[in-house]
């Protein structure tokens, strides 16, 4: 999965982009301007643009001008009509290539993926918005533990199993595995297991000939192909299928894999990370997870705590993301507001705080965050699922915002209920794991 940043004013013309290439399964960050874009290009970690040729502001030859300052990435221009002339300029300023509206889907996905597999071949210097966002943050002994055991894992190639609740900061473990190794100079390719089909998965991981199936129009690289020289993470593999589970084991014993529809094998080099949230000894004994797989992964293992269980980390991480988001000058936090931060048992961990330190800073209109701020108290007391604590709701606010509110909430009890088992709060909500991971991706969009 890849972050996408849209640009576009025309807000229909770019919902429903946004829509298609979220169905993709990659993560999606949309600006209505190019200064718009150009600000979450340098707040984000992002993979490529699409962005529209005319804007009102400055057109998107501006936002093509700009960006490489801010981070190396493909940038696809969009034109209502093409000219000869606008298509020159876009490619002479070094757009990755040229659409023409409305844009056919199998065009878009062509063209993306060309454009991912550039950015991912092509690492460039992570820009310092990136760097900063991927930083790992940390003084409890805890995290002392948990770097020392990334210092000692990077140098080797060997596989590690990153195990840990959800939002712990498994991906940021792996990112700085990758970032201390010698494979730092080649690409990270990071793939969520659990968010994409069980039957786009193969084809996804491996690759596919063309033809393989219907609408396998042209070959397509796999993502273990994507990441050949570097480090493939492969996050919340505890969701993955028995017969997908096969299919890796082999490429990690034999170095090799068969792409789908394929008869011959290719030679991959790849160091590979893993992350779940579950508890694969259980899931072993379930006959849900290949213990020989199992083995294979774990020949080194990072655990990374809860963020409850290092309650001395939760001000310097909350401080960490009040330095992003306030630059050079960030908001404090009072006493009482510290207070209810470290009250709080945090079930979604790090990704919570970020969450919950956002809306806050958005909340406080002073250069002190404050208690009444923090919107905790609205929330279900941690561990108690059952409580029937209702959202902070707006009732003459925008109906957008009280629904969003509404399946926030809901999504967090469910989750609380299910012990953190993602499959089992999807089933409590009625909606598909996918889905389900979709909502939480999207109400973590603006960070994650
Ligand atoms: N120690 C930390 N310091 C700073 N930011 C952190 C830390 N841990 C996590 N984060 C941030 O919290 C969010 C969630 O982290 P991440 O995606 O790495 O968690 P995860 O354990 O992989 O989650 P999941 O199990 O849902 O995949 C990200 O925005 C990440 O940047």
């Amino acid at each position: 999965m890849a972050r996408i940043l849209i640009v576009d004013d025309d807000a229909a013309f770019r919902g429903s982009l946004a829509e298609t290439v979220s169905d993709l399964g990659h993560d999606v960050l949309e600006a209505g301007s190019t200064a718009a874009g150009l600000k979450l290009l340098a707040a984000h970690a992002v993979d490529a643009a699409i962005v529209d040729l005319r804007m009102p502001d400055e057109d998107g030859l501006a936002f093509l001008q700009r960006a490489p300052a801010i981070a190396a990435i493909p940038c696809i221009m969009l034109t209502a009509y093409a000219s000869g002339d606008n298509t020159i300029e876009a490619i002479r300023l070094g757009a990755f290539d040229h659409l023409t509206k409305p844009v056919p889907r199998a065009a878009l996905v062509e063209t993306l993926e060309r454009a991912l597999r550039q950015g991912a071949s092509t690492p460039a210097a992570a820009s310092p918005a990136t760097e900063e966002r991927n930083q790992l943050v940390g003084e409890s002994e805890a995290m002392r533990q948990v770097f020392k055991q990334i210092g000692r894992a990077a140098t080797s190639d060997a596989t590690v199993l990153v195990l840990g609740e959800t939002g712990t900061g498994k991906e940021l473990v792996a990112r700085a595995l990758h970032r201390n190794g010698a494979r730092a100079a080649r690409p990270f390719v990071a793939v969520n297991c659990a968010a994409i089909p069980a039957e786009l998965i193969e084809s996804e991981l491996f690759g596919h000939v063309k033809g393989a199936f219907s609408g396998a129009t042209s070959p397509r690289l796999g993502r273990f192909q994507e990441a050949d020289g570097g480090t493939l993470f492969l996050d919340e593999i505890g969701d993955m299928e028995l017969a997908t589970q096969a299919k890796i084991l082999r490429v990690l014993q034999e170095r090799e894999l068969t792409p789908v529809g394929g008869n011959q094998s290719v030679r991959v080099d790849v160091r590979v990370i893993a992350a779940t949230h579950r508890d694969l000894q259980h899931e072993i004994t379930q006959g849900r997870f290949r213990e020989d797989l199992w083995y294979r992964l774990q020949v080194l293992t990072i655990m990374v705590p809860a963020l409850r269980e290092r309650p001395g980390d939760i001000l310097t991480i909350a401080e960490h993301f009040l330095r992003q988001l306030g630059g050079d000058a960030p908001k404090r936090i009072s006493p009482a507001a510290a207070r209810l931060l470290l009250q709080h048992a945090w079930p979604g961990n790090v990704r919570e705080l970020r969450n919950t330190m956002e809306r806050a800073a958005v909340m406080s209109h002073g250069l002190c965050i404050e208690a009444e701020d923090i919107g905790l108290s609205a929330r279900p007391p941690a561990g108690a699922a059952s409580a029937a604590s209702a959202p902070a709701i707006d009732w003459d606010g925008p109906l957008a915002v009280a629904l969003a509110e509404v399946e926030r909430v809901m999504i967090e009890r469910a989750l609380q209920g299910a012990a953190g088992n993602r499959a089992e709060a999807a089933r409590r909500l009625g909606i598909s794991r996918q889905q389900l991971y979709r909502r939480l991706e999207e109400a973590g969009k603006s960070h994650d």
